[in-house]
């Protein structure tokens, strides 16, 4: 699901002054496509993967999900576009603790089968019916992106998804997030990761 971003504007306010951290700002990543957006700390990378989520609305500029505007629709069809075609990993995703690896993972919908796979792919297997409480953050991390994909969504829109990896398990989320893009999903991914970006079609700098 082609996600396009058109003019956005977004301000904050911060001890008195507004700071403006997305001025025009446009993109848009095309089915199939895997898009990196990078850029300094503090650019407004997060931001603007939360506008394209639907999670913080621009002061100005158009959101849309294929030919779904976003600030046309009600919040209950887009939380149902949202359940069912956009996989979402936050910076700070949240995992639950007192349930299993895989029942986390699981929380994202798809097929048992599907959630195993996941798992596997990105170095979990061993893990799957571990409380998640006891994993490592970068377990957790991963736990994260094995959600957001278990559904096989059309849309993928992730946060630092490598922020808390080595090279090798940061190579088992990217090789996901490539597979993602060969099934035919767009893909936008906020990063500081070189690995990742040398594996992404293209690079927005913010
Ligand atoms: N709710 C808010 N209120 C005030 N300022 C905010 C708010 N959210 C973000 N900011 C500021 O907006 C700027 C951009 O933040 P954002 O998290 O989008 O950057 P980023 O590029 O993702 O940074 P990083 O790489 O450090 O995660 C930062 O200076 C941040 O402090």
């Amino acid at each position: 699901m082609i996600v396009a971003l058109d003019g956005i504007d977004v301000t904050f306010r911060r001890a008195g002054n507004d700071i403006q951290i997305l001025n025009s700002f446009s993109l848009e990543v095309d089915d199939g496509e895997f898009v990196a957006l990078a850029g300094r700390s503090g650019s407004g990378k997060s931001t603007a993967i939360a506008v394209a989520y639907g999670r913080r609305k621009p002061d100005r500029g158009v959101t849309r999900w294929g030919d779904v505007e976003l600030a046309e629709t009600g919040e209950k069809e887009l939380q149902k576009i949202r359940k069912t075609s956009i996989g979402f990993a936050a910076q700070d995703a949240l995992v639950f603790d007192d349930l299993s690896v895989s029942a986390n993972v699981k929380v994202g919908g798809g097929t048992d089968e599907r959630c195993s796979e996941l798992l596997e792919s990105l170095g979990l297997a061993g893990f799957s019916t571990m409380k998640a409480g006891r994993i490592s953050g970068g377990e957790r991390q991963r736990v994260a992106v094995a959600r957001a994909l278990a559904k096989d969504p059309s849309l993928v829109l992730m946060d630092e998804p490598t922020a808390s990896l080595d090279a090798a398990a940061a190579a088992l989320v990217i090789e996901q997030l490539c597979h993602a893009a060969g099934r035919g999903a767009a893909v936008l991914v906020a990063t500081h990761d070189a690995l990742l970006e040398e594996a992404a079609d293209r690079v927005i700098e913010l």
